[in-house]
């Protein structure tokens, strides 16, 4: 479990993180998401103390980091893109890091399993794909079996084969009872992977929430109706906790109702109906609109216009 409590991180002037709070339960994968800048890498190198909160308190398994006897198999974690030796394997890279942790020959060669790495494990990691390079990134936070696992934007630049390879493997660690958090700042990603998500912008929380319940809310955009008799079926509709509003002169967008009841309400009036459409919000848009405040560079209509002309 990763417990972030009412934590504050200020760098001189800049508040990079700012009163934040939330959990990673095990048994489930958690999304940390935000736009850049927002404060999710500054959180997660607090968790492993990399960084020290300036207010506030980090556990993992209930303790500072620090405080544990041997970390790596309380918390594996997988910061941004590591150094490691290009001339290298990925077996001896894999190897180094094992025999400084006290972690036997075997445990190597099952993350290697792990993370699929069997054909390319004597290769020298210089020659890696990005792909190549977040597996093998996987397999050493793996290393120690921990119990936590915490990834900086593993999918980043990952084909659509590598994200489904991702989510498999964090779906089936979270199925063990283990905790795995990983951070992003796309959301449609981070929607196929996780179930828990958390959102975060200008280092403060957004939001606490789940896919499905975002998936409720961005679904709540009403339905949108086009009818021959606007006029009559608006005042059908017209009831208390139900807008009716007309967007074009045969068209009425509805909020309150399904369509199922205003399909009915038509049917009982004899009313016909063209079109009959849940207005669907993608979730992309649900979190645009939940980070647009928080956005650090966001374009004003007058960039956009100008990159737009640019491109054209
Ligand atoms: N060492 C530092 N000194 C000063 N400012 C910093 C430092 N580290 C981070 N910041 C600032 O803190 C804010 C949060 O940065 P952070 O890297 O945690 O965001 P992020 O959500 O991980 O963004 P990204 O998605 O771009 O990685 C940013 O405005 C960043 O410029």
């Amino acid at each position: 479990m990763i417990e972030v409590r009412e934590v504050t991180k200020r760098y001189g002037t800049k508040t990079a993180v700012d009163r934040l709070s939330f959990v990673a339960r095990p048994g489930q994968v958690t999304g940390f998401l935000g736009p850049n800048g927002a404060g999710k890498s500054t959180t997660m190198r607090m968790v492993v103390g990399l960084d020290r909160p300036t207010s506030g308190e980090v556990l993992v398994n209930g303790r500072r980091y620090a405080e544990h006897a041997a970390p790596l198999r309380e918390i594996g974690v997988l910061l941004e893109a590591k150094a490691v030796h290009p001339g290298r394997t990925a077996v001896s890279h894999l190897l180094g890091l094992a025999r400084t942790h006290g972690i036997p020959r075997r445990r190597v060669d099952e993350v290697i399993d792990l993370a699929g790495l069997g054909q390319v494990a004597g290769k020298r990691v210089g020659g890696f794909s990005l792909g190549m390079g977040q597996r093998l990134g996987i397999a050493a936070a793996l290393l120690g079996d921990p119990s936590v696992i915490m990834l900086d934007e593993p999918v980043n630049g990952l084909d659509p084969e590598g994200v489904l390879w991702v989510r498999n493997l964090l779906a089936g660690l979270a199925a063990e009872g283990r905790t795995v958090m990983l951070s992003s700042h796309l959301m449609s990603e981070t929607a196929l992977i996780a179930e828990h998500l958390v959102i975060v912008g200008r280092g403060r929380l957004l939001a606490d929430t789940t896919v499905a319940d975002l998936v409720a809310q961005a679904a709540g955009g009403g339905v949108r109706v086009a009818t021959s008799h606007p006029g009559l079926l608006r005042d059908l509709l017209s009831r208390p906790g139900v807008t009716v509003t007309s967007t074009a002169s045969e068209e009425l967008r509805v909020n309150g109702l399904t369509s199922r009841e205003i399909g009915m309400i038509a049917a009982e009036h004899r009313i016909p109906l063209y079109e009959l459409v849940p207005h669907q919000v993608s979730l992309e848009e649900a979190f645009m609109d939940l980070t647009r405040d928080a956005v650090e560079y966001a374009a004003t209509p007058e960039t956009t216009r100008v990159l737009q002309e640019a491109t054209r």
